[in-house]
This record gives structure tokens, C-alpha cells and sequence, in this order.
């Protein structure tokens, strides 16, 4: 169970987050959305402790962050940020073992155990074949995947993933989710595309200038009402095969079709 409370953080002298929350039950996903520039993944980057919050409190399973030290953390969260640790001189194998390294002693070897959990990973995310490749090597999707492997192979109860379907194509941003939907963990994602998060989110937080507008049940975040000031873009609802999908319709500007 991840819980944030009053969270509050400023870059500088600059506020970026005033008041944010959120509760992770465990096996929820929640997805945490918002504009360009909202405070999406500053909020993330505050539930694991990499930035510190001025104001507020999140505990993992009821434990505060910000005691527990990098290590204990590693052991309780694994952490899919944007853009980094994909372009290291390593192996895929060697990459996705680096998740086991919170579990070992310092100078402990990879167990064949760790190879079997890493080897089951990079399954589970369709990769077995990149296993020998350099990632510095890998296309966006690529990488994208393995990190994910990696952050299974942590063998942890809570996940944390900041846009975890850039780069990947739309068959891999359902593959991806699915998988991560499926898993016995609390998640907590930050997506763009609502659709998605309308899809496989238990639950969504909304930011707009650092600040939780709504919280609720993607069909209770998701309405025009909600949406369409924040955005500022028109909304329509549409269910397709029972399912909530949203069009979004811009108030002007060009359009091909
Ligand atoms: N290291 C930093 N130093 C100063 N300002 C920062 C820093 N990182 C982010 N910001 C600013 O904080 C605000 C929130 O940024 P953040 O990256 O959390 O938003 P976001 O919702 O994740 O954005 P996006 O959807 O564009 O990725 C933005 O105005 C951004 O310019």
C-alpha cells in the first residue's frame, strides 16, 4: 500500500506541488495523469524517496519513505523512470539482473536463481531474444521493455512507472499494461494517454498546476466537466463495447480529415 499525503515541493523557490495525495491499495493501479508540466513525475519521484517532499508524508506499507534509506527502499519499489539507465555499455542479461541487486550482499554473485528470475522476466515482456544484445544498442521500445523485465526481477509489492508506453507501439502499450495490470503489486503509473489509463487503472489522480483536481474511478475523473478545463481541449464520451473511450476534439486550428 503506497499512501501520499499533503505532499508539497517546490524547485528552487518555484511550487510545484501544493496539497497532492494518493492511496495505492495493494494490487491497485493507479494511474496518475495530467497536463505537460503538471507535476506528474515530480509527485512520483517523491513516493520512492529520489526527491524529499517540503511538506506532507508517504509511507509504504505504513512505513514513512524518507526513513527507510535507498536500500530498504529498493527492496519494497521498483522504479521504471523516463528515459534512464537505457544506455549503459551492458548486456540485456546483465541489465535486467541489476534488479536483483537490492536482495544481495555486496559482494555476492548472481545466483542461478537471479538468472532464472532475470531469464523469466525478459519472457514475460516478449524479450528472451534480446538477452546477448548491448542495450545501448536496443530501439526506444526495446529498452522500454527490458527495464520493465528489470523492475519484475526486483521482485518487489509496489511498481512505479513514469510513462512506461513511450516508445512502444500500440500493441505493446496494451502488452505492457496488461502485463503490469496483471501482476499482485500496487502500481502506480504515470500515463498521457487517458484512454489507457481509462483501460487498465483501478483508480486516477488528476493533476492540473500541481494540484490533485480529481481522484476517483476513471469513469468518475473522466468527463467532460473534469477534463475539458484542464486540457483545454473538447471531450466526448463514447463506449466502445463496454468499455469508456474518450475523443478529444480541439476547440480550433487545422484538421486534415
Ligand atoms: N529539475 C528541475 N528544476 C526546475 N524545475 C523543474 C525541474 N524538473 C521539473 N521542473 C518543473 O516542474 C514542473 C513539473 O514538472 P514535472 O516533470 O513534474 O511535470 P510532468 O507533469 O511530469 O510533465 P510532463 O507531462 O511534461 O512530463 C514543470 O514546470 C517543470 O518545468
Amino acid at each position: 500500500m503506497i499512501i501520499a499525503e499533503g505532499i508539497g515541493f517546490a524547485y528552487g523557490r518555484t511550487p510545484v506541488l501544493e496539497g497532492a495525495f494518493l492511496e495505492g491499495r495493494d494490487g491497485q493501479m493507479v494511474g496518475l495523469v495530467g497536463p505537460n508540466g503538471s507535476g506528474k513525475t515530480t509527485f512520483l519521484r517523491t513516493l520512492y524517496g529520489s526527491l524529499r517532499p517540503t511538506a506532507g508524508l508517504v509511507t509504504l506499507d505504513g512505513d514513512p519513505v524518507a526513513r527507510l534509506g535507498p536500500r530498504r527502499t529498493a527492496r519494497r519499489v521498483a522504479v521504471v523512470a523516463q528515459e534512464r539507465g537505457g544506455d549503459l555499455p551492458v548486456t540485456v542479461r546483465e541489465m535486467v539482473l541489476l534488479g536483483r541487486l537490492p536482495h544481495q550482499g555486496v559482494f555476492d554473485r548472481h545466483s542461478p536463481d537471479d538468472h532464472a528470475r532475470a531469464a523469466a522476466a525478459l519472457a514475460r515482456v516478449g524479450a528472451s531474444h534480446l538477452a546477448d544484445r548491448r542495450v545501448d544498442t536496443l530501439s526506444g521500445g526495446e529498452k522500454q521493455r527490458v527495464l520493465i523485465a528489470r523492475s519484475l526481477t526486483q521482485d518487489v509489492r509496489h511498481l512505479l512507472l513514469d510513462e512506461p508506453t513511450n516508445h512502444l507501439d500500440v500493441r505493446y502499450q496494451h502488452d505492457v499494461l496488461g502485463l503490469v495490470a496483471g501482476l499482485e503489486v500496487t502500481t502506480v503509473v504515470v500515463l498521457h494517454d487517458l484512454n489507457l489509463a481509462a483501460r487498465y487503472c483501478d483508480h486516477v489522480v488528476l493533476l492540473d498546476r500541481g494540484r490533485v483536481v480529481a481522484s476517483g474511478s476513471p469513469g468518475e475523473v473522466f468527463t467532460p466537466a473534469t477534463l475539458e478545463p484542464v486540457y483545454g481541449i473538447g471531450v466526448t464520451r463514447v463506449d466502445v463495447d463496454g468499455r469508456l473511450h474518450l475523443v478529444f476534439t480541439p476547440h480550433d486550428g487545422p484538421t486534415k480529415a
